[in-house]
Order: structure tokens, then sequence, then C-alpha cells
């Protein structure tokens, strides 16, 4: 068994490396102070040669050497599959090396003057997620044979337990949603701010939290902010903190989400709805890694990672002139696209089964049973507000469930737009199971809307149990839309309450106010 590399009691090793003789000795000493050792180096090849003789904890270097580039150090370092985490110093103003720098693998970067506060800081930050105890490496070959995906594997050697979890929570196999984790699990381990894409419902805080679970940052707290929820006289206080007494009410001091995520993920969902004014506010404390409260006159360092998340398209909103472009380019460091649910059909199964067993035990109940049919009827389903509608129709179903077997209120849905009909009437109860993953992808990607005729669907063979399950359906979606109000629901379908009780009775449907209506303790009748 390994023993965890943060119980080996060994100061931390740096290289610094900087051509500057009298920069390389101000770093070296701060470092030496802070009880590191240090060595340091003012080219690339002798960079190289303290790294071929000794592993390091973190290796802070300059971008420009009189041999090369800084970033020459970093490639070789992943190339090679080496652990020390590679902070670069960046003139001001290159927003593009240090994004091109956090891109190749660099853990953060600082730049130039750089702050000897924030020197520090990051460095600890560094060294601390190389000494990040490691829960559990699962080898690639002993988890192809547990038949451990290769991201959960990757997500496994970094922090364990808690990424494969956060990862297994993100229900779906298809090649779209291997792809995402598969990212999760490669970016995790830096500090590159990561921008999460995607349609609404579609999973991106799921994301977000698995980026957070698979980074060494996973014991530290994953602060969630809804930038479109919040007032914009609110803002700067919600996001900075507060001294007491510095706006009306305020009696104590209260800190902001930058402290409250302090060694952890900031998760800035919407960002595209934060107005500008705030925009430059987050700019600039992302670049200085620090805050200021309301009514403070210290400056506070905040070791903070950013991930954000939108529905919106950022370039047009930049393009628009409603996204700053600095702000832009700083959040999308690394991009990572969430797939609509129409894209990978293929996961519905195994998504519908999750999110029942979820429902269910949210709810106390026994998990539902999960028929072909609602399977066939939820795939001829457009589902455009993704596994959020999804979820929201399963437990429509799972309320009104009689027991027997899960009724779906799917009325008013667009049937046409997502998935041929004829397809999906072929499809066997088999190839609809939950875990079946070898649905052909003819059936999974949607033939061009402006060519695409449905074949009719199949005659029925018993009209009168198809006719009844019609009935059901209509006056399913009625109660409901009209809050089990029996009243109410029979005169939106035109009939009076008498006939549709009768009819709720015939059809054996469940209302919470009672069983036939009859015996209702509710004001609705
Ligand atoms: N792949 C998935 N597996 C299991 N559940 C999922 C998956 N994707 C989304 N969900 C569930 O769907 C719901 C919506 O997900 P989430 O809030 O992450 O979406 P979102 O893209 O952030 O939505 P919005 O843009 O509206 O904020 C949540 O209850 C979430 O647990």
């Amino acid at each position: 068994m390994s023993t965890p590399l943060s119980s080996v009691p060994r100061p931390a090793q740096i290289l610094v490396i900087d051509d500057e003789p009298d920069l390389r000795t101000l770093y070296e000493l701060t470092l030496l102070r802070e009880g590191y050792r240090v060595e340091a180096a003012g080219s690339v090849s002798e960079a190289w040669q303290h790294l071929e003789a000794t592993r390091f904890d973190a290796v802070i270097t300059d971008m420009r050497l009189p041999d090369g580039q800084g970033m020459e150090i970093i490639h070789r370092i992943q190339k090679n599959q080496r652990s020390e985490r590679c902070v670069v110093m960046t003139a001001y103003g290159s927003a593009e090396n240090a994004v091109e720098a956090l891109k190749a693998g660099a853990f953060d970067y600082l730049t130039k003057p750089v702050d000897l506060k924030q020197f520090r800081a990051v460095v600890a930050s560094a060294v601390q997620a190389t000494r990040a105890p490691v829960v559990q490496v699962i080898k690639p070959e002993k988890a192809a044979a547990a038949s451990i995906t290769s991201e959960r594997a990757e997500a496994a050697s970094v922090t364990g337990s808690s990424g494969i979890a956060a990862l297994d929570r993100l229900v779906g196999e298809s090649d779209p949603m291997r792809l995402v984790k598969s990212r999760i699990a490669k970016v995790a381990r830096g500090m590159a701010p990561v921008l999460v894409r995607g349609e609404s419902g579609t999973g991106k805080e799921l994301v977000a939290r698995a980026v957070h679970a698979c980074s060494q940052r996973s014991d530290g707290p994953f602060v969630a902010v809804n930038c479109g929820a919040i007032p914009e006289n609110l803002l700067e206080a919600e996001f900075f903190g507060a001294k007491k007494g510095s706006y009306t009410g305020s009696s104590q001091d209260r800190d902001g989400y930058f402290q409250a995520a302090r060694s952890g993920t900031l998760f800035l969902d919407e960002i595209g709805d934060l107005p500008l004014a705030m925009q430059s506010k987050l700019l600039r404390a992302i670049q200085e890694r620090s805050v200021r409260s309301i009514g403070s006159t210290q400056e506070e360092a905040v070791d903070v990672r950013i991930v954000s998340a939108t529905h919106k398209d950022l370039h047009a909103e930049v393009q628009a002139g409603r996204f700053r472009q600095d702000l832009f380019y700083r959040l999308n460091v690394i991009e990572i696209a969430v797939p609509a649910l129409r894209d990978r059909r293929e996961d519905l199964p195994a998504l519908c089964a999750a999110l029942l067993a979820r429902i269910a035990q949210d709810g106390g109940l026994p998990v539902p049973h999960l028929s072909a049919e609602l399977l066939r009827r939820l795939a001829l389903h457009p589902l455009d507000g993704n596994v959020r509608e999804l979820e929201n129709l399963l437990h429509r179903a799972v309320a009104l469930n009689d027991g027997d077997e899960l009724h779906l209120d799917l009325m008013g849905g667009n049937v046409a737009t997502t998935m041929a009909a004829a397809d999906v009437a072929s499809m066997t109860p088999a190839q609809l199971a939950p875990g079946n993953d070898a649905v052909p992808p003819a059936m999974v990607v949607p033939a061009p809307v402006a060519e695409f005729k449905p074949a009719p669907p199949p005659l029925p063979s018993d009209l009168q149990a198809y006719l009844d399950q019609q009935e059901r359906e209509i006056l399913v979606r009625a109660l409901h839309e009209s809050g089990f109000n029996r009243t109410a629901a029979a005169a939106r379908l035109g009939m009076s309450l008498r006939q549709i009780r009768y009819r709720i009775a015939r059809l054996g449907i469940t209302t919470p106010n009672g069983d036939d209506g009859a015996s209702s303790s509710h004001v609705d009748d």
C-alpha cells in the first residue's frame, strides 16, 4: 500500500527558472523563507538538467528564457507524465500566453511584476496539490478488468472515490457524454478556469460539481452562485463580502462568495446574466486573485478556482457588447460543451432508470417499474427541456402512479421532431431496456426536419385499450394543470363534475385528494 505523500516529513522542493539573476535571487529567498527547498536555473537547458536529477513538487518558470520558452518545460513535463505542478510568469498584458500555458497543463500563472504575496499563495497551492493524499490509484489495466471507464480511472488516480461518485452521477455512456467525462477528469487537476456550455437542463451544474470533485480541491467548498438571480445592487456585497456598518442594516462582517469558496471552487452559473459593471469587478478579482469587501481598505488574497456556466452564446454576447471580451477569455480557458438530450438519445433508458431510482429514494418509495412502453413514448417526445424536463415528467408520473404501471403526462409534445416514429415503433423492448447500448446509431440521429416524413403509427391491436389510455392521459393532464381541482379540470374538458368523477373512477386514476373524489377532504370541489 502506498503511503500518502503528506505524511512524509520533508520540505517541498521547488525549481525556479528565470534568466534575471536579481529576480531569481528574490524568488529563491522568498521561497526559502517559507521553508521550501529551492533550486534555481537560468535557462531551459539548465532547468532540464535539474529536472533530470531530481523530482520537484513545483516548477516556477519565466516565459522568455535565453535558449527557449518556459512553455517548452511545461510541454516536456506533461509529455513525460511528471508530477511537478508548473506555474508560469507572464509579462503584464499578455493574457494569451497565460491562457496557452494553462491549456498546455500549467497549474497556474502569475503576471509580472510578480506580487510576492500572490507568489507565495500560488506556490503554496501548487505544492498542496502535489501533496494531496492519493486515496486510491487504479491502474488502467485493473480499471479495464473491473469495467471502469478510462475517465473514471483517471478521476480515481487524482482524487479517488469522490471523483468517481461525481462522474457516476452524470448518467450516460453515449459518445458525447464519455467525451464530457474524460474532459472533466483531464482538466480537473489544474487551476485553469472552466466554462461549461450547454442548453438549460443538460446537467451543467452536475458537470461543474464533477470538476470540483475530481480536483485536488474536493475537500474544499463548492459554492454555486446563480448570477442571474441576485439583484444588481447586492452583487458586489454578495460576491466580495461587506464590513459591519458598510451599508444600512449590516450589523456584522459578512463573507462573500469568494471568501466562502476559499480553497475550493466557485461555480458561477448563468454567467451571461452578469451586468457589465459587475463583470469588470469580477475580472479584477480573478486577475488579482484578491478581493476587497465593501467598507474595507484591505485586499485579501483568495485561492479559488472559477468554473462558470452559461446557456447563452457568449461569443455573440461579446459581439453585441453585452459581455466583456477580456472576461470571456479569462473564463473560457477550458470549455466543456454539454450535449443536449436529443444528441444522446441512447442515454434515455439509463437516465430514466437513474432518475426514477433517485425520485423513489427521495420519496421513500419503492422504485417503480420502467416499462418498455413508457420508454417508447418518452423516446417519441422532443424533451427540449433536456434532463430537467425528463426528470419533471418522471416526477409527475411517480406522483400520479396508481400502483401498477407508470403513466406519462406527455400531452402537447411535438412527437415528430426527434426520432422517426417508425424507428421507435420497430424498437423491441430489449432495445429500449435500461443499460442496452446496442441501439443502432441511426435511431438516435434525428433526420433533418425538412426531409422528415414520419410513417403513420401502427394500428392499435386493441382499440378500446388504446382509447382508454388516451382518455386517461388527457384526464391526468387536465387534473394536474388544474392543481387536482376536479371541478376546474371538468370545466376545461367541457364536462360536469359527475362525469369527470365517473371517468376518474372508471379508469382507476388516483389523485392526491382521494381515490375517486367522493371522499376528498381537499377544498377543491
Ligand atoms: N447526465 C445526467 N445524469 C443524471 N441527472 C442529470 C444529468 N444531467 C442533468 N441531470 C439532472 O437534471 C437536472 C438539471 O441539471 P442541472 O441543474 O445540472 O442542469 P443545468 O444545465 O445546470 O440547467 P440550467 O441551465 O437550467 O441551470 C438536475 O436535477 C440534474 O441532477
